[in-house]
């Protein structure tokens, strides 16, 4: 199995990488490419770490030799936000990275399995399949918006709030990945009730960890190494999914015929091909099934955005 890395040597990618230097599963190749001088470097030092795991470094401004025979590629590469910046302002920057980035990717690997990281996520996705798509190499499930620290915050927070081991809760979290598309159904939470302040403040606190973490830095970045967690969370499951291990389900934006918009994150079961099936979230409250349908125009426009930055 072959893991690539795409801005391998920022907040998230070193951390992810090292996350799967030691997790990933015995005789994997783990590729680490970024436009940093660095690269090689982050590579060599990961490859003291003794694990059967064998990584390679590449910088400069061509990812194909670190894309060759890629399984899965995960792309963090762009800019992070600062204090008083949405994601939406990250836009600018990294859309035509991402776009030249997935180029490559077509180019050399299209059979690969794509989490794309950078933001913002709901455009992100967009651009890359439209990009995969003019190459004609476009496969739905195999493009993947990676929302899950959306997920391990939800776990997270509920676990603090009720006094619950935090690897007994499950939570699903739809939509997209930015402010009001990001909704966590805290309605379906197993063993726990909310009362409607609980819920109110605890989906605005989700809604905004992102930000929580950008304040708390103060113009030194955002969230990196929850994020490097939430990747290498996301990225073990697209290699298990791989190998043919059943029931791997993670929340993920996909394209996946949602009836709300033409990209949607919920939960889907991976297999040997990517998304293997999209799952029904389930029974949502009725503050949910609000939130969800107030989110739709947001999540659209960001959607079309990508569309035509690509056409
Ligand atoms: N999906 C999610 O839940 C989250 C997404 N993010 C996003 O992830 C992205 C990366 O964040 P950080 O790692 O904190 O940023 P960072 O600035 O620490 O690292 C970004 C890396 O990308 C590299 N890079 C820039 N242009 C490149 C190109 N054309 N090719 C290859 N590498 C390139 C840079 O050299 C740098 O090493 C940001 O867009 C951020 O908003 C951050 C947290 C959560
Ligand atoms: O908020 C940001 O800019 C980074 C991010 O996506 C997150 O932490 O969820």
């Amino acid at each position: 199995m072959k893991v690539a890395v795409l801005g391998a040597a920022g907040g998230i990618g070193q951390a992810l990488a090292l996350l799967l230097k030691t997790q990933l599963p015995a005789g994997s190749q783990l590729s680490l490419y970024d436009i940093a001088p660095v690269t090689p470097g982050v590579a060599v030092d990961l490859s003291h770490i003794p694990t059967a795991v064998e990584v390679k470094g590449f910088a400069g401004e061509d990812p194909t030799p670190a894309l060759v025979g890629a399984d899965v590629v995960l792309i963090s590469a762009g800019v992070a936000r600062k204090p008083g910046m949405d994601r939406s302002d990250l836009f600018n920057i990294n859309a035509g990275i991402v776009r030249n980035l997935i180029e490559k990717v077509a180019a050399t690997c299209p059979k690969a399995l794509i989490g794309v990281i950078t933001n913002p996520v709901n455009t992100t996705v967009a651009i890359a399949a439209e990009v995969l798509k003019k190459a004609g190499v476009y496969d739905k499930n195999r493009l993947f918006g990676v929302t899950t620290l959306d997920v391990i915050r939800s776990e997270t927070f509920i676990a603090e709030l009720k006094g619950l081991n935090v690897a007994d809760v499950k939570v699903n979290v739809i939509g997209g990945h930015s402010g009001v598309t990001i909704l966590p159904l805290l309605s379906q939470v197993e063993g726990v009730s909310f009362s409607d302040e609980e819920v109110a403040a605890m989906t605005t606190r989700i809604q905004n960890a992102g930000t929580e973490v950008v304040e708390a830095k103060a113009g030194g970045g955002s969230a990196t190494l929850s994020m490097g967690q939430a990747a290498c969370r996301f990225g073990l499951s697209l290699v298990r999914g791989l190998q043919g291990e059943a029931n791997v389900v993670e929340c993920a934006y996909v394209d996946g015929g949602s009836e709300h918009a033409d990209f949607f994150a919920q939960p889907v079961l991976l297999g040997k091909n990517g998304v293997e099936k999209v799952l029904p979230y389930g029974e949502v409250s009725e503050f949910e099934a609000n939130a969800r349908d107030a989110m739709l125009d947001t999540l659209k426009a960001d959607i079309k955005l990508g569309v035509e930055f690509v056409k």
